[in-house]
């Protein structure tokens, strides 16, 4: 999907189909807390990124900054542009979209009406309708409750609900912060099976979790942050074979 709904972008990155999103040396800090040390990640066209680690890691506040919501140090580059001088506007504007852990649905407002305003920007309405009955088709659940307040769902419900207002968006860039958190096996399976269909919508996709083992399964390449810092990168191949990533998180 994506760039059908948004204005070309002439910029070399996306021409050239290859860096989505650069972060290079990424430092945040709140007041005495230093929350990301030199950070640097880089996530490819139609690649899922996944940025593992334990609570209090950074993962909230490295998708916070990517998508221009802290001040930072260092760089990041969403296709080209960089984030730092770059308008919230804008970077949804060319499909950077984030769906946050807080999942920041509107909770007196039915199920249909969340995932139309996720295409608020959006004036294809053709777009749209296709738009919603992929949405419905990765997940029925939300199909069997269009009129239910978003309030009223279960949190494996509410998490659909949130990944799908993300997609109703047109995402180039899908940021996913902690999707699996809380969540009973069987919605995680949900969730699980939505991850392939999304990528083949050529959709990027930055996840990040706790949860080790939902990200072995889905990512193309991985980062751990431990504290701050990224200690570890690799293939899930390459993290499954770590004694370090094995006995830490994989329990043995
Ligand atoms: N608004 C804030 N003010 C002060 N410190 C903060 C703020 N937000 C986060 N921190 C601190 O920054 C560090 C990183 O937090 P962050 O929420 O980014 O980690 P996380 O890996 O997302 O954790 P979790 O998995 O628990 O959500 C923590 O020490 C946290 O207390």
């Amino acid at each position: 999907m994506s760039s059908q709904t948004r204005s070309g972008s002439a910029d070399a990155a996306t021409a050239s189909g290859s860096i989505v999103l650069e972060a290079t040396d990424v430092q945040v800090s709140y007041g005495k807390v230093t929350a990301l040390r030199g950070v640097d990640l880089e996530l490819g066209e139609g690649e899922l990124v996944s940025l593992i680690g334990p609570n209090g890691a950074g993962k909230t506040t490295f998708c916070d900054t990517v998508n221009g919501f802290l001040p930072f140090g260092g760089s990041v580059q969403y296709r080209g542009m960089e984030v730092g001088s770059t308008s919230r506007d804008e970077l949804v504007d060319r499909g950077m979209i984030y769906c946050t852990e807080e999942r920041d649905l509107f909770g007196f407002m039915d199920v249909e009406d969340n995932l139309r305003l996720g295409a608020y920007a959006i004036d294809d309405e053709d777009y749209v309708d296709q738009q919603l009955e992929f949405v419905y088709d990765l997940f029925p659940r939300l199909e069997e409750r269009t009129e239910q307040n978003a309030r009223s769902m279960s949190g494996g419900e509410q998490q659909m609900l949130a990944i799908g207002r993300a997609l109703m968006g047109d995402p180039d860039l899908l940021v996913l912060d902690e999707p699996t958190i809380g969540l009973a096996p069987v919605i995680l399976e949900d969730i699980s099976q939505a991850i392939d269909p999304i990528q083949e919508q050529g959709v990027s996709i930055l996840l990040t979790e706790q949860n080790v083992t939902f990200a072995l399964d889905h990512a193309d390449r991985m980062y751990l942050l431990e504290n701050g810092e990224v200690v570890k990168t690799g293939t899930p191949e390459q993290l499954r074979g770590d004694d370090y990533i094995r006995e830490t998180y994989l329990g043995g």
